[in-house]
């Protein structure tokens, strides 16, 4: 469980999240929307460690992590899946995974045996273990991106915008590989863009504004309220949604 307390952040010119109190559940995929400039990359940001809070706290698993730096977040067991682009082109897909293991690289029992279970989960890693990254489909470099994020067996995963400029069938493995994360027990939170998208994936769901949290409830209950529809949904092209309704 990831418990923020009153926090308050911003880059200078004055504080960005206005104190954001928000509980994240432990092993549940959260999501959080709201409009632009609302603050949501910046919730992601405290909690990876990249952006320290200027008041507040930020409990993981009852421990604070508010005052730590990126690695040490990495190492109490926070990751983030970075936006596309993230693999070596020139590596092979085994050899990225390696890098994702890069942590634990001189534990080579346990490397090997998380990269087993990986293989598992997203078979791709084994089918294209020895191309290029670069020589993979988008939506199998995406499975790669989210699986390499997992060696370390991190307990929470966290995803910013993680369909920004895919097209509907990439959006449709992110969507998929987002569960199976889950499904191994990892806490997800994810901040969305679309909205439609972000809803019908996650279990709860958080809409912000102006640094903020405006409301947090069960994802299909935001979904279905009436106002979340003014406020958001027109501006969610159809078209570009995986799954027909989304
Ligand atoms: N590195 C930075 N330096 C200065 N200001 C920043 C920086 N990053 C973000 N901001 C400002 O902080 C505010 C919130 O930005 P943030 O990226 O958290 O919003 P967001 O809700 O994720 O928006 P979007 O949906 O547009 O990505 C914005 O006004 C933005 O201009």
């Amino acid at each position: 469980m990831i418990e923020f307390e009153n926090v308050r952040a911003g880059y200078g010119g004055g504080d960005v999240l206005q104190g954001v109190t928000l509980t994240v559940e432990r092993a549940a995929i959260t999501c959080v929307v709201g409009p632009n400039g609302a603050g949501k990359s910046t919730l992601l940001r405290v909690l990876s460690g990249l952006l320290r809070p200027s008041a507040g706290t930020i409990l993981l698993d009852g421990k604070p992590v508010h005052a730590l730096s990126p690695a040490e977040v990495l190492a109490a067991g926070v990751a983030q899946v970075p936006q596309q682009g993230g693999l070596f082109g020139n590596l092979t897909v085994r050899d990225n995974m390696l890098l994702g293991g890069y942590l634990i690289r001189s534990e080579r029992g346990r490397l090997k045996k998380r990269l087993d279970e990986l293989a598992e989960a997203f078979p791709v890693i084994t089918t294209r273990a020895h191309d290029k990254a670069a020589d993979l489909s988008g939506g199998q470099r995406r499975i790669v991106e989210f699986a390499r994020a997992l060696v370390t067996n991190p307990s929470v995963v966290l995803l910013d915008e993680p369909t920004l400029g895919l097209d509907p069938k990439t959006c449709e493995v992110v969507f998929e590989s987002t569960q199976t994360m889950n499904e191994l027990g990892v806490t997800v939170l994810m901040v969305e863009q679309n909205v439609r998208f972000g809803l019908k994936l996650a279990h709860h769901g958080v809409v912000m504004e102006r640094g903020q949290v405006l409301f947090a409830a069960p994802a299909d209950e935001l979904l279905a309220r009436p106002d979340m529809a003014a406020l958001f949904f027109g501006a969610a092209p159809e078209t570009s949604h995986p799954e027909g309704g989304l």
